[in-house]
């Protein structure tokens, strides 16, 4: 490799470091003014030898030309729903979770009696991607569409800062598909909306609508300059690397690729009594979380497990979603239903 070519991959990695203690350590270790100064020697060498840029230089975060259409990306593995389950009030104010001892008496019977543990997590209310990695490399991103194929999305999820260009730790898989829901922090929105007032454009109606706005935007120059978010929730495929036997180990992987995690917000459990309470602990703290979430979406844990049961058509028997009761004032929550 020449020492130009050195350089700029020198450069990439020192910036794709620095820009992830940034965007999803929250720890920057030098200074902003050091940061652009790299930025724009990159800049400048990429400019001069556009032949040596790399697939995962951060200069592609600011976004290039734009697309005249989205071409369509066939999804190898489906992108499934999930049932619902609602825990309505009585006249008392009293939940009733009889739909989610019933989802619970469903897997215990798939199991033949065995008591499985549970993951419990939020159901993040955004947009749901598919991001593929070949050699570590992000090469392709994909909405969800109708479940089985979608928009190549690709420029516009490279802008999402806390989405790596290239997947971080050893032990690169060879390839791995990993999904999740791109949304928009409440504080982004709220500051988005009052940008589109003081320019006479129409504000959004709730943060997924400004997130799906966002990401589904001909022009990846807009994309990155609203400040969008990635969370994992699930491998769809993998060669090589690490081999999760649960879910949290699934989460836990994502997180040493460089991936945000929802800290705290999510826990396993090995009986549905102590995912009711963390449930309604998520339903109180939901108004101060800083993005928003519909309910919550309880998983079981083991992925041996999770095959036994397989899916309900075309939601997976081992899941479901469970849906906090509807507040009108906060969003129009859309029911996802499962045929
Ligand atoms: N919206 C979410 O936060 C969420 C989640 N936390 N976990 C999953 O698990 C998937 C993986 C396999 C089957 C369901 N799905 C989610 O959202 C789905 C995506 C498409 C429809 C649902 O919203």
């Amino acid at each position: 490799m020449n020492d130009t070519a050195a350089k700029i991959r020198e450069l990439t990695d020192l910036l794709n470091r620095y820009g992830y203690e940034y965007y999803t350590l929250d720890a920057p270790s030098v200074p902003d003014a050091e940061y652009d100064r790299l930025f724009h020697e990159l800049e400048a060498l990429e400019a001069a030898h556009p032949a040596l840029k790399l697939p995962d230089s951060p200069t592609l975060r600011v976004g290039g030309a734009p697309l005249s259409a989205f071409a369509q990306v066939r999804h190898e593995v489906p992108m499934l729903s999930l049932s619902n389950a609602f825990s309505p009030q009585d006249e008392s104010g009293a939940f009733d979770h009889a739909e989610m001892t019933a989802f619970d008496e469903r897997v215990r019977g798939g199991l033949g009696g065995k008591p499985p543990q549970y993951v419990i997590e939020p159901k993040f209310d955004g947009l749901a991607v598919s991001l593929l990695y070949r050699d570590g490399v992000l090469v392709q991103a994909a909405t969800r569409g109708d479940g089985s194929s979608g928009e190549d999305v690709t420029q516009n999820i490279r802008t999402v800062s806390d989405i790596p260009l290239r997947l971080r730790g050893g032990d690169t898989p060879a390839l791995i598909e990993i999904r999740g829901e791109v949304l928009m922090f409440k504080a982004d929105f709220a500051a988005l909306n009052l940008r589109q007032e003081e320019n006479g454009r129409k504000p959004f109606a709730n943060p997924r609508n400004a997130a799906a706005g966002s990401l589904r935007q001909l022009d990846p120059r807009i994309t990155a300059q609203r400040k969008l978010h990635f969370f994992p929730y699930s491998i769809a495929r993998q060669e090589g690397g690490f081999s999760a036997g649960t879910h949290m180990q699934e989460l836990d992987y994502c997180g040493r690729l460089g991936f945000a995690l929802p800290e705290g917000n999510c826990g396993c459990f090995g009986s549905m009594a102590e995912i009711l309470a963390f449930y309604e602990q998520m339903r109180q703290k939901r108004p101060a979380l800083p993005y928003e979430i519909d309910g919550m979406v309880v998983k079981v844990n083991s992925l041996a497990q999770q095959h036994e049961l397989g899916f309900i058509s075309r939601a997976p028997r081992w899941a479901v979603a469970h849906k906090f009761p509807a507040e009108e004032a906060l969003t129009v929550v859309e029911a996802i239903d499962v045929q």
